[in-house]
This record gives C-alpha cells, sequence and structure tokens, in this order.
C-alpha cells in the first residue's frame, strides 16, 4: 500500500506564514543565471522538486550551482555561448516548466541533448513549443511524431527569428521561444491569445535585455550576452499562498497574515476572483522584488457567494482552479469554470480529478469540455481521497478536509513539487 495523510477538520486558521518562493521565477532565476558571465544570488529560492529538476539539468550543462546553510543558492554561468553538451539525459521530472524552457533554450545550443521526464510529463504535449521552434529552424523529436518526450534535440544550422501566434496562452511557451530568440540572427514577433505570466520577460530585462511589449505582442533581438545582476530575491508564490487564501475564507473564525507573496498582474486572477466572491482580503506593504512587485495580505473569514470565471481570466489564476472549486463548494449559489481546458494537460487531468476526488466527499461537482459548474454550498463528508500524484490536487483535497469533516489523501507526498512544508505549515496553522 501506498502512502496516506490523515487531516482532521479544525475550528480555525490563525497565524502567519512566509509564502516559500515562486515556482515559475525559480526556474527562471537558474536557467538565465546559467546564462551569465558573473555569479548570481539567488535568495528565497523554491527548494522543491520541480525547481530541482531545473538545478540538475543545468549542472549537467555545465553550470554551477552552490547552496548555503540558510539555502541561498550561488549561480556560476558558463557565459552566454558556454553550456556544454551533457553526458547524459536531462531529465525534467515532474515539471512542465523545466522541459519547456529548457527545450527552447537548448536547441539554440549547438550540440545534441536529450530532454525527459516522469510518466505523467510523459503524456503532456511538446508538439506547443516543437512546432514554434522548428519554425525558427531548430531541430526537436519527440515520441509520437514529436507530440511527447523524451525529445531529442539536435543542433542546428542557424537560429531564425519568427513571427508567431501563439494558438494558446501559455507562459511556457512563449518563455520557450524567447530563450531559443536570444541566439538568433533576427527578431521574434509573438502574439499571445491571453497575456500569460510574464516573469520571464521581466527576468530578461533584469539581465539587460530590452524585450519590446505592444498589447499581447513581445519584440525581443538577438543578443551577444546578458549582463548579470549581483543578486534575485524570489517573490512568494501566490499559487502557494492560494491555498491560504481559500482555507481562511472558508473555515469560520479565521485569520491568517500572508507574508511576501507576489503579486505580479499576471498572476493575481485568483485576487480579483475571490474578492468578487466577497473575500476579506486586504493587500498591505506594497513593494517591489527587482521588477515583480510584492505584498503581504492579510485574510478573514467571510461569507463567499459563487461566481462566473470567463475564459479571459484562466491565464492568471490558472494554477488555482482546483482550490477554487473548494471555495466553490463552501459558496452560496452558482460557480462556473468556463475556457479551463489547458487544467485537462498538466500533472493529471485536473478538472476530471476535481470531479472524481471532491466526489468521494459528497460533492456534486458537473464536469464540462472545458471547465466545472458547482452549485453551492454543498456539505461534504468524511472520504478517502487520491492525490492522482498531483500536488495542486493534494493541497486542494486538504482544504477541503480541514474546511469540512476531515478527508484522508493518498499519495500526499507530491506537495513536494511545489511546497514541500505544506502539511507542517497547516498543522501550525490550526486552532483545535
Ligand atoms: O511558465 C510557467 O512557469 C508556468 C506556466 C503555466 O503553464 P502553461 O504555460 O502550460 O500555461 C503554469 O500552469 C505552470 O504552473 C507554470
Ligand atoms: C502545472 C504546473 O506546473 P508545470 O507545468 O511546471 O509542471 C503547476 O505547478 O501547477
Amino acid at each position: 500500500m501506498g502512502e496516506i495523510i490523515n487531516i482532521k477538520p479544525t475550528n480555525s486558521l490563525a497565524g502567519k506564514v512566509d509564502i516559500p518562493g515562486d515556482k515559475s521565477i525559480s526556474h527562471r532565476s537558474i536557467m538565465l543565471a546559467g546564462l551569465a558571465d558573473t555569479p548570481v544570488t539567488v535568495t528565497n529560492f523554491l527548494h522543491a522538486a520541480d525547481c530541482w529538476s531545473t538545478i540538475d539539468c543545468m549542472r549537467k550543462l555545465g553550470v554551477t550551482v552552490a547552496q548555503d546553510t540558510a539555502g541561498v543558492l550561488t549561480v556560476t554561468g558558463r557565459g552566454f555561448y558556454g553550456l556544454s553538451e551533457p553526458h547524459d539525459v536531462l531529465d525534467a521530472g515532474n515539471s512542465g516548466t523545466t522541459i519547456r524552457l529548457l527545450t527552447g533554450l537548448l536547441a539554440a545550443q549547438p550540440f545534441f541533448t536529450v530532454l525527459t521526464g516522469d510518466a505523467s510529463l510523459r503524456k503532456r504535449p511538446m508538439a506547443r513549443v516543437i512546432t514554434p521552434l522548428s519554425k525558427m529552424g531548430l531541430k526537436i523529436t519527440g515520441r509520437e511524431q514529436s507530440r511527447y518526450a523524451p525529445l531529442a534535440i539536435s543542433p542546428a544550422e542557424q537560429v531564425i527569428g519568427i513571427e508567431y501566434d501563439m494558438p494558446v496562452a501559455s507562459a511556457q511557451v512563449k518563455s520557450a521561444l524567447l530563450l531559443a530568440a536570444l541566439f538568433a540572427t533576427s527578431s521574434t514577433v509573438i502574439n499571445e491569445p491571453m497575456p500569460s505570466r510574464d516573469h520571464t520577460e521581466r527576468m530578461l530585462e533584469t539581465f539587460g535585455v530590452p524585450v519590446k511589449r505592444t498589447g499581447t505582442a513581445i519584440t525581443i533581438e538577438p543578443v551577444e550576452g546578458l549582463t548579470a545582476p549581483e543578486s534575485i530575491n524570489v517573490p512568494g508564490d501566490i499559487s502557494s499562498a492560494a491555498f491560504w487564501l481559500i482555507a481562511a475564507s472558508i473555515i469560520p473564525n479565521s485569520q491568517l497574515i500572508l507574508v511576501n507573496v507576489g503579486i505580479n498582474p499576471t498572476r493575481t486572477g485568483i485576487l480579483d476572483v475571490l474578492k468578487q466572491m466577497g473575500a476579506n482580503i486586504t493587500v498591505t506593504n506594497e513593494r517591489w522584488s527587482g521588477r515583480e512587485p510584492v505584498a503581504d495580505i492579510v485574510v478573514r473569514s467571510a461569507k463567499l457567494n459563487g461566481v462566473i470565471i470567463e475564459p479571459e481570466i484562466i491565464p492568471r489564476l490558472v494554477d488555482e482552479i482546483p482550490v477554487l472549486a473548494v471555495a466553490a463548494l463552501f459558496a452560496e449559489g452558482q460557480t462556473v469554470v468556463q475556457g479551463a481546458e489547458e487544467l485537462r494537460v498538466k500533472e493529471t487531468d485536473r478538472l476530471r480529478a476535481i470531479a472524481l476526488e471532491l466526489g468521494k466527499m459528497g460533492a456534486k461537482i458537473t464536469e464540462t469540455t472545458d471547465g466545472l459548474v458547482i452549485k453551492g454550498p454543498q456539505k461534504l463528508n468524511f472520504a478517502i481521497c487520491h492525490s492522482h500524484h498531483d500536488h495542486r490536487m493534494a493541497m486542494a483535497l486538504a482544504v477541503a478536509g480541514i474546511a469540512a469533516q476531515g478527508v484522508e489523501i493518498e499519495e500526499p507526498s507530491c506537495v513536494k513539487i511545489s511546497y514541500p512544508d505544506f502539511f507542517a505549515v497547516l498543522s501550525r496553522l490550526r486552532q483545535d
């Protein structure tokens, strides 16, 4: 039998949470610092399995990553043209961000690489990066007519800049193209259907690369090298904060202070939707961490209402939908999630997993092709649920359990992917 965790209900939540570093920004800090000529110190790096997959891959490409006892990293890059051919396959583990961004970066290098990942990652779509990168003259093939990893990358004669209209709003695809475009012989223009997270654009600017943005178009010129900052301080991850925002909202008499939360507007869809639902959220102490805005957030229990979540906002809260479904079960009235078909190609089919696993607790959730319909409030029972080896599912189920009659979660250790301390923090905040 696999592992299982028993989560008891709690009367309320109280306390302060230092939100762990942003996963997206942590990945990007290692990749860009790995191309720099001078060492970069990275503070508040997310020490979680996905970001360590990126470190492992970059080390195999010749980059040095040292860690002090406080978890601060020093990344010593090999210079803009300094990455070297790895002796072995690069393993991105469970991380979509690692494999897709590295595909863009490595396809532009003059050596051969093979990229793979775990069973979940090998089922996730890769044609979305291979198709536009091939238009740039890059040579990538993959399993099943280049739809899935493992991916084999051969050196290309040259990297040609392209103008590309992205069919899906995906920061991972956009970032893969931006990284390849740095090595091109002409400029690249990327058009997004809807704005997705812009951490790559901001971090490229931090490394001295001009990025022109007009509406949803991004133009980038090739460069000869990067100008690295001495240090990068990674903001807290709003996608991790989301579990506490919702838990404190739906559990009576709760109050949490979430410290150091990234509030980049391309990520704050969760705050907009929760406020629309009637949540009691105060954003305070707004400040900057490099080019990324951060704040502290105070959240108190509130009576929530159902809401319509339209396709336009999905890229700004894409990873928060599993836990938003839990909020909807505690809200008065109907919640509809539309245009979220991307959830079907994450670590698991999240729309299916939400309906199935919360369904075991007695929730009635209608799964549509591109979303969910949830009528609240609903009474949930104790149940034994499965994480589907998906970190966001495990944490969303835990929030449902503490707010209702408890839950047992099978295969809970997948929280290590983005929030290794999640269950320890939960134990500390509960007021039983
Ligand atoms: O670029 C990134 O860091 C991410 C982009 C999103 O994926 P898509 O680009 O596939 O939408 C998101 O779901 C993922 O957790 C992280
Ligand atoms: C989808 C996620 O990450 P990735 O695509 O990097 O695996 C996530 O963290 O929810």
